[in-house]
């Protein structure tokens, strides 16, 4: 595991200041993943992305991280192959970012953490009726994590950028009608996977992780858009929302997987 950090003391954010450990939890997320111990499964197929921008609704500040969320009453938008037994349809995605770019992500890589981490959050409407099911079983979801690093501007994300604006507040929405989150994938297709959970409550066993290799790039001023939102509504003492990442989860008895040699 990670030496404990000594430049900085990691921020904790109030959710987690109570040890919010799941009793008996025995695959938490989010885990730090070793490289090298990692094992590459020549069984792992290519993850296949079919997203449809059509099913893009709106922007949602819930005072833990932004959402944009997507129409799930149908397959229009999902994901399919790679670790997965079924397909899963897109139903939202949000990110995790620290107030400064020495951290931020929920997981890490060889105990380095990135300035931010997006997780797109899918749910196997195959075999459950609903995502409110799906969440209480250890199949129900599959969330694909991508890296942000800092570099070039991301053009792709810039549509997103420029709303944030208007869900500054907790419990503030916009509709945000066409957006194709393909273009928020790296161009490299290997990724690592693991049996996992929800980082935030309810903290629910339920997920297959699936967390790309390479980053994307984003630029600072688009990092800074994410930090003058607000953990806070309106009217109230502004707190801005930043370092909303889970401390990270043992491992236990767990092999993280990769596609790639
Ligand atoms: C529990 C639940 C239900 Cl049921 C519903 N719903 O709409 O029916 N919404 N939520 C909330 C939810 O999705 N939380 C969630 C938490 C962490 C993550 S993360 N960081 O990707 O692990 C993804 C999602
Ligand atoms: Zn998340």
């Amino acid at each position: 595991n990670c030496p404990p950090d000594s430049l900085h003391h990691l921020p904790v954010h109030p959710l987690w200041q109570s040890p919010l450990t799941i009793p008996g939890g025995t695959r938490q997320s989010p885990i730090n993943i070793q490289w090298r111990d990692s094992v590459y499964d020549p069984f792992l197929k290519p993850l296949k992305i079919s997203y449809d921008p059509a099913t893009c609704l709106h922007i949602w500040n819930n005072g833990y991280s932004f959402l944009v969320e997507f129409d799930d009453s149908t397959d229009r938008s999902i994901i399919d192959g790679g670790p997965l037994e079924n397909q899963y349809r897109l139903k939202q995605f949000h990110f995790h970012w620290g107030a400064i770019n020495d951290w931020g992500s929920e997981h890490t890589v060889d105990c380095k953490f990135y300035p931010a981490e997006l997780h797109l959050v899918h749910w196997n409407a195959v075999v459950y009726p609903t995502f409110e099911e799906a969440v209480m079983e250890g199949d129900g979801l599959a969330v694909i994590g991508v890296f942000l690093k800092l570099g070039a501007r991301h053009e792709g994300l810039q549509t997103l950028v420029d709303a944030l604006p208007a869900v500054k507040h907790k419990d503030t929405v916009i509709e945000f009608d066409v957006f194709d989150p393909s273009c928020l994938m790296p161009s490299c297709p290997d990724y690592w996977t693991y049996a996992g959970s929800l980082t935030t409550p309810p903290l629910t066993e339920s997920v297959t992780w699936i967390i790309k290799k390479q980053p994307i790039e984003v630029d600072e001023d688009q990092l800074e858009a994410f930090r003058m939102l607000l953990f806070t509504s309106d009217g109230e003492e502004e707190k801005r929302m930043v370092d909303n990442f889970r401390p990270l989860q043992p491992l236990m008895n767990r092999t993280v997987r990769s596609s790639f040699q």
